[in-house]
C-alpha cells in the first residue's frame, strides 16, 4: 500500500484513466504469473523482448539523466535518475543469466511490433523539444507499471512459481518501490507549476506509456 502522500496531478490522472492503469498493472499475463498458470513459452517471449527493451531503455534513461543534470533546480533529481541507470547495468546482467537459465538465446530474438513501437515512442521523448516535466512523467510511468505489476505477484497468497520469483523481486522489491516513489515526486514537483500545454502533454504521454505497456504484455502473452 502506497504511503498516503499529498495527492498530485498524476494521482488525478491515474483515477481518470483507472481502467487503462489497471490493464497495464494487472494484465492477464501478470495475473497468470501470480496464480501460477503462466505459460512458460509466454514467459520466455517476454524475457527475450524485455531484454531488447531494456537495452533501448538505458539510453533513454541516460537522456533523462542529462536533462535532470541540466534543467532541474534540485540536485537530487540527477542522483535519483543515476540510481535508476546504475540498476539497469545489473538488470542487463540479470537478463543474461535468466536467459541462459531458461535456454533463451537472445542473439536470435527479434523485436516484435509492440517492442518496436515502444522504442519509437521512447526515441520521440528524447527530443529536446519535450519538456522536462513531461519526460519525468513518462519515466515514472514506465518504471511504476513494472513495480506495481511484479509487486502484485509477491503479495500474500500468491501462487507465483518459485523459478519466477527472481523476476518478480527484481521490480517488486521495496527498494525499487521507493525509487519509483522518488521519481514520482520529481514528476509531481515539475508538474505543480507546469503550463497548461505541458500538463496536457504530460497526461498524453502517461496514457501512451500505459497503452504501450498493455501492448507489451499482449505481445508477451502471444508466446513463440
Ligand atoms: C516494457 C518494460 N517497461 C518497463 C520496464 C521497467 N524498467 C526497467 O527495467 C521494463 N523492464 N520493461
Amino acid at each position: 500500500m502506497e504511503k498516503p502522500e499529498k495527492r498530485g496531478v498524476i494521482d488525478t490522472w491515474l483515477d481518470k484513466h483507472h481502467s487503462l492503469y489497471t490493464a497495464a498493472t494487472r494484465h492477464d499475463f501478470v495475473i497468470s504469473i501470480l496464480d501460477g498458470s503462466v505459460d512458460l513459452s509466454s514467459f520466455k517471449t517476454w524475457l527475450g523482448q524485455d531484454y531488447l527493451f531494456v537495452r533501448e531503455f538505458a539510453p533513454f534513461v541516460a537522456n533523462v539523466l542529462i536533462r535532470a543534470g541540466k534543467e532541474s533546480g534540485e540536485t537530487s533529481d540527477m542522483e535519483v535518475v543515476l540510481g535508476g541507470l546504475a540498476s539497469l547495468n545489473d538488470e542487463i546482467e540479470w537478463f543474461k543469466s535468466e536467459g541462459s537459465k531458461w535456454g533463451v538465446d537472445f542473439s536470435t530474438v527479434v523485436a516484435q511490433k509492440a517492442n518496436k513501437e515502444y522504442r519509437r515512442f521512447l526515441e520521440g521523448l528524447m527530443s529536446s523539444e519535450v519538456e522536462y516535466g513531461v519526460v519525468m512523467t513518462a519515466f515514472w510511468a514506465i518504471e511504476a507499471v513494472y513495480q506495481e505489476s511484479f509487486a502484485h505477484c509477491l503479495e500474500n497468497g500468491n501462487k507465483t512459481p518459485g523459478e519466477l520469483t527472481g523476476a518478480c523481486n527484481r521490480w517488486g522489491n521495496d527498494g525499487f518501490r521507493q525509487y519509483c516513489s522518488s521519481v514520482k515526486n520529481i514528476a509531481e514537483r515539475c508538474l505543480e507549476n507546469a503550463s497548461g500545454e505541458a500538463l496536457v502533454e504530460a497526461e498524453d504521454v502517461l496514457v501512451r506509456v500505459l497503452e504501450h505497456e498493455v501492448a507489451f504484455w499482449e505481445m508477451s502473452r502471444g508466446g513463440q
